[in-house]
């Protein structure tokens, strides 16, 4: 399968500030990508340039068969995009601001209309004023002006923010769809990691302007329970001690260290199984086992330096 979207060796400068420097990263039909960074990484910048509002210095950006910088125009018409909050006309119906934006487009029918609307649950409000619209609501009807044309590629910047748990999941849901059931390829960027591991198919993380990480967190999430890979393991217990003991018996090379009501030793699915048949045959009660994979959050520390503005 061909990437919707390939960028490569990307670079911008603004005045003298390298602001991008030698970016390449790909998004796949039907896949959900995060584009995860700090204040000041580049986002912003990166995701200009894929929907044309920023000249490119050099690299390339390539959008289903068509080149992104030589041919943009045919480029563009494969791309919907939202950048922070959508601009709609509160005075206006859902569907009066969708009609709108519909007569800029070449042939989107009414038909398609109902068809967003119903893609983006607004079907029972979409007759009211935008103006007593939520955020939320405001997210989901940007979503479906985005979409109407059908593009291939959806950009949203930071949509997300300032929604709240239930706006969150509907955004979530409704992007799952389309990536699911239109093979859209999605690139989002946000600073909620939490919402982002919950959300995204893969991550890719940009810092000081350049790509620093990409991990596929679909791939992490298939194998999670069935790889038999050695990972930290939190080992809550009735009787830390005794436990730090038979567990140190039991695996002579294994580094054990006390931890919040247990100990914590780094072990395999089926060495945790042998461990914990071993502590209750020994009268440890066991109360929780926990493997411990690294977070997004963690990943994020550890890949990113805060972007102080230091490359020049
Ligand atoms: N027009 C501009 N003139 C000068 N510097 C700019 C301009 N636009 C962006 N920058 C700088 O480029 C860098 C990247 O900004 P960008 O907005 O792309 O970051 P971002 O990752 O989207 O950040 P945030 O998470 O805060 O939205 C920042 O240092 C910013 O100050």
């Amino acid at each position: 399968m061909e990437p919707i979207l390939q960028v490569q060796n990307l670079h911008k400068k603004i005045g003298k500030k390298a602001i991008i420097r030698d970016a390449s990263f790909a998004v796949m039909p039907g896949e959900i990508m995060g584009f995860l960074g700090p204040n000041g990484a580049g986002k912003t910048t990166t995701i200009k340039m894929i929907l044309g509002l920023l000249k490119v210095d050099s690299g390339s950006i390539q959008i289903g068969p068509y080149d992104g910088v030589k041919d943009p125009e045919r480029a563009r018409s494969l791309v919907g995009g939202i950048i922070e909050n959508p601009e709609m006309y509160g005075h206006l119906t859902g569907r009066q601001n969708l009609q709108v934006y519909a007569n800029m487009c070449q042939g989107v029918s009414r038909e398609r209309i109902d068809e967003v609307v119903r893609q983006v649950k607004l079907e029972n409000r979409i007759g009211d004023k935008v103006r007593r619209y939520s955020l939320g609501m405001r997210q989901r009807l940007g979503v479906a002006q985005a979409i109407l044309h059908r593009p291939k590629l959806l950009i949203l910047d930071e949509p997300t923010n300032g929604l709240d748990p239930v706006g969150i999941k509907e955004l979530r849901d409704t992007l799952r769809q389309l990536a699911d059931e239109e093979e859209v390829g999605v690139l989002i960027s946000s600073h909620q990691l939490a919402e982002m591991e919950l959300m995204c198919d893969r991550v890719c993380i940009v810092d000081a302007g350049q790509i620093v990480a990409v991990r596929d967190l679909r791939a992490e999430r298939a194998s999670a329970g069935q790889s038999d890979q050695s990972v930290p393991t939190l080992w809550e217990v009735s009787d830390p001690q005794r436990a730090a003991e038979l567990l140190a018996a039991l695996f002579p090379q294994g580094e054990i260290t006390p931890a919040a009501g247990g100990v914590q030793l780094s072990c395999s699915r089926k060495q945790r199984a042998a461990a914990v048949r071993q502590l209750c045959e020994s009268g440890v009660e066991v109360y929780s086992v926990i493997p411990h994979r690294t977070s997004l959050e963690e990943l994020f520390l550890e890949t990113t330096t805060g972007s102080k503005g230091q490359i020049q």
